[in-house]
């Protein structure tokens, strides 16, 4: 049986998610009138301290929904060039939003002040000025980078000195929460809005939070009517959804893990794995002289799944369906699979 460390996004539902769907409350959410999906909305504001939430099926939905709100046709976002809503989201913000990037490259994915303010554009008779910022946190490209507070916050500060609104990707904010033990209300306290994921670390089959102001989130739950995110009966899916905020304290499991992955990793001759910050391991084979597709393919005949994500970076992530055991046993099969390359 091979172990799946492909992404947190392979998370099956669990027996109490089952049963949760099966039992769901269910109404026409078009018409504000599932009660299980008005719960999870109601949850989720109150977890992360915000006035109201919205229910989206994905988080790339919910990252481009925000995008449209914020900004206006021709306006600049700035972002981290390796930020998933520039790198992994179809050039949504080209397509859906019609706004053009504005890339910086961050250590640690999080522009600086001195970033953003170098990045702003002011709008005039020859430029489109800048109409959002966006942050990630964690950062998955950057190694699921836990973000401190502070660094959101004087970005968001920076942004907002140029009434510049800003939105979090924080489709693993749960990590960084629980990784920096930051409450969820402080780590977005600063931003205007919020994205955070039910179906990656927190194990819900489907489904991810936008969440805001109350003006906010009224602007996108009219936009996510739009491009088609209008649900009916979704308390089915939005059930699992209120078990998966229950599971935010286990996510340090994940972490553990991964750091026990990443050491057995980093001890194999020809591999670097830093140590992680959350659930994400970025395992280097440029010492083995083995690209990263060359690597991920003989793990997985050796009964481990990763992701390339770079000519010598591969991805693996940890999360609810890997246990402890599974670790050791990837380690070793890992090495079998460093031994047939080398
Ligand atoms: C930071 C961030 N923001 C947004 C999303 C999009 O979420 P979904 O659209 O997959 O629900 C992802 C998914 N990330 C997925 C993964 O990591 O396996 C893939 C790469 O899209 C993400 O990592």
């Amino acid at each position: 049986m091979a172990i799946d460390l492909r992404s947190d996004t392979v998370t099956r539902p669990s027996e109490a998610m089952r049963t949760a769907a099966a039992d769901a409350d269910v109404g026409d959410d078009v018409y504000g009138e599932d009660p299980t999906v008005n719960d999870l909305e109601a949850a989720a504001a109150d977890r992360v301290g915000t006035e109201d939430a919205l229910y989206v099926p994905t988080g790339t939905m919910g990252n481009q929904i925000a995008a449209r709100v914020h900004t206006e046709r021709g306006q600049e976002v700035i972002l981290d060039r390796e930020s998933h809503i520039y790198r992994w989201e179809l050039g949504g913000l080209a397509q859906l939003s019609e706004v053009q990037p504005r890339t910086v490259d961050t250590a640690d994915g999080v522009p600086t002040p001195e970033d953003v303010a170098a990045a702003y554009v002011e709008e005039s008779l020859h430029r489109p000025g800048t109409g959002l910022l966006t942050l990630e946190n964690t950062h998955n490209a950057r190694g699921g980078v836990a973000v401190p507070p502070e660094s959101i916050s004087a970005a968001a500060a920076a942004a907002h000195d140029r009434d510049v609104p800003v939105h979090l990707d924080g489709a693993r904010l749960f990590n960084a929460c629980v990784a920096l033990d930051v409450a969820p209300e402080r780590m977005v306290r600063d931003v205007d809005s919020v994205l955070f994921c039910l179906s990656k670390g927190l194990g819900a089959p489907v489904g991810s939070i936008l969440a805001g102001d109350a003006e906010f989130v009224a602007a996108a739950r009219r936009v996510r009517k739009l491009f088609g995110g209008g649900m009916r009966q979704a308390g089915l899916i939005a059930a699992p959804g209120l078990v998966a905020l229950e599971n935010v304290e286990r996510l340090s499991t994940d972490h553990d893990n991964a750091a026990r992955l990443a050491a057995g990793l980093d001890a194999i001759d020809g591999l670097r794995a830093p140590e992680p910050d959350t659930n994400i391991v970025q395992v280097h084979t440029d010492a083995l002289g083995v690209d990263a597709e060359e690597f991920v393919a003989t793990c997985e005949d050796h009964g481990v799944r990763g992701g390339a994500h770079g000519p010598t970076l591969t991805r693996f992530c940890t999360h609810l369906d890997v246990d402890r055991a599974d670790i050791e046993t990837a380690v070793e099969r890992v090495a079998a699979a460093v031994e047939e390359l080398r």
